[in-house]
């Protein structure tokens, strides 16, 4: 190794490295098509007042509330019914003072009615499907104030408010409301797009068989989601053979495609080390932390490189220290900030190296509640990892943390 450095010096000079993906440029989707967890770019703001026109809640009588204002029970009020008012196109008459309308639930409310009086408190009880103009007359049994059951334009929304606000990650309903503003395209941020590159002649893809030596590839199909739930897209996966040649044309490849190369493995003091060989002009490093001790940062073909170690909870663990946050925020996603909580039983941990140990929540999560290690420190647990909520920060100079020590955990 070159050289040592702490965690928050490579934290920074990775995030220099990557301060060009801070401005993502941005796209317009249609609604209709995967917009799901895409990241809104900017506010949407409402084209118009929702809902558009006064129109009402329930099946009943639109009626001016001063006419009924008297029924109660014993005491109705009879009103002619002058027509039928649908959810359907076109605009109703005006009401005339002393006369009501049938009404549909999202039919407009005529001019001159101020209340709608709901079918179940007249005489006719339900309209039951029946679609029946002869009525003429109904008998109102409740009163109801002005306002009552008439939904006024822009009560959910008036027209140049805010609807959905840049950042938010897209989920149904907001797409309906967005569809129900009558629009039908949203720009979001265009995801940075990362290649991973697994490298190691022993990895076999998880679906495939392995021989006698051979693992299946943990990091490559670890990392693709690690990207994509920090808001990134997966730009290519290779898995690449101990062979510095075959390393380099997959790197350059990658660089070709992607906005970022990402490797695993062949960066420690083995006798194949490919990435190494195939990244001379990357700045390989101890960062004083385990897991994810081995790192290297530097471009290949123009493109910021960044090679995290083979053992696969150190490759998760790097993409949580390093690299998550970054691509959130080119996501517009906010950090995943770091939780103060309580240990649940005494740790040691070894000097001059910054721990990052598998936690999970004892009870409820959150600042505060008691944190218990999961499995042992090893890079290779990837189930106790599976098993984890938390990273529990050990600072450097830490040896020991006794039963209800605070400490500082990174949520998974
Ligand atoms: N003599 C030394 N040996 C090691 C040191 C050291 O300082 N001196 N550092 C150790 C540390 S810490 C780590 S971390 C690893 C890093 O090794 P590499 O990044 O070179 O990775 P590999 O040797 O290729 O693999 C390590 C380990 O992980 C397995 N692996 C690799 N890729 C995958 C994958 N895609 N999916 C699942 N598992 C993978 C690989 O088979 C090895 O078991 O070096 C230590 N050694
Ligand atoms: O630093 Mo390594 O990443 O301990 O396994």
């Amino acid at each position: 190794m070159s050289e040592r450095v702490d965690v928050e010096q490579h934290r920074a000079d990775v995030a220099e490295l990557l301060a060009e993906l801070a401005d993502r440029p941005t796209e317009e989707v249609s609604i209709h098509r995967e917009v799901l967890g895409r990241v809104l770019a900017r506010d949407v703001v409402a084209p118009v007042p929702l809902p558009r026109f006064r129109n009402s809640q329930m099946d009943g009588f639109a009626v001016r509330a001063a006419d009924v204002a008297s029924a109660g029970p014993g005491t109705p009020v009879t009103l002619p019914v002058a027509g039928d008012v649908a959810a359907a196109p076109g605009e109703p008459a005006a009401l005339e003072p002393g006369t009501a309308v049938r009404i549909m639930t999202g039919a407009p409310v005529p001019a001159g009615a101020d209340a709608v009086v709901p079918v179940e408190d007249t005489d006719h009880v339900t309209f039951n499907g029946v679609h029946d103009d002869s009525v003429t007359k109904v008998e109102v049994l409740r009163g109801r104030d002005a306002g009552e059951f008439v939904r006024e334009p822009g009560s959910d929304v008036p027209e140049g408010a805010v609807v959905l606000r840049a950042g938010t990650v897209l989920a149904p309903h907001h797409v309906a409301a967005a569809a129900a503003c009558g629009i039908a395209r949203l720009t979001v941020r265009v995801p940075v797009s990362v290649a991973i590159v697994s490298t190691g002649s022993e990895l076999v893809a998880p679906d495939g068989e392995p021989g006698p030596g051979q693992i299946w590839d943990a990091n490559g199909p670890a990392l693709a989601a690690a990207v994509r739930a920090a808001g990134g897209r997966v730009g290519l996966r290779l898995t690449v053979p101990d062979e510095p040649e075959i390393v380099r044309m997959g790197l350059e490849r990658a660089a070709a495609l992607c906005d970022v190369v990402l490797t695993t493995g062949g960066v420690s003091q083995g006798a194949y080390e490919v990435v190494k060989e195939a990244l001379p002009d990357v700045t390989f490093r101890s960062v004083a932390m385990q897991p994810g001790g081995p790192q290297g940062l530097g471009r290949v073909a123009g493109k910021p490189v960044l090679t995290f170690p083979g053992n696969p909870v150190s490759a998760q663990v790097s993409f949580v220290v390093f690299l998550r946050d970054i691509l959130r925020q080119a996501s517009s996603l906010p950090p995943v900030e770091p939780v103060p909580a309580v240990l649940d039983a005494a740790v040691g941990s070894p000097d001059g190296k910054r721990q990052l140990l598998r936690g999970r929540w004892v009870a409820d999560a959150g600042a505060g509640a008691r944190v218990a290690v999961v499995g042992g420190p090893g890079s290779h647990l990837v189930a106790s990892m599976a098993a984890a909520d938390v990273l529990i920060d050990v600072p450097a100079a830490t040896t020991t943390l006794s039963d209800g020590a605070e400490v500082t955990v990174w949520p998974l």
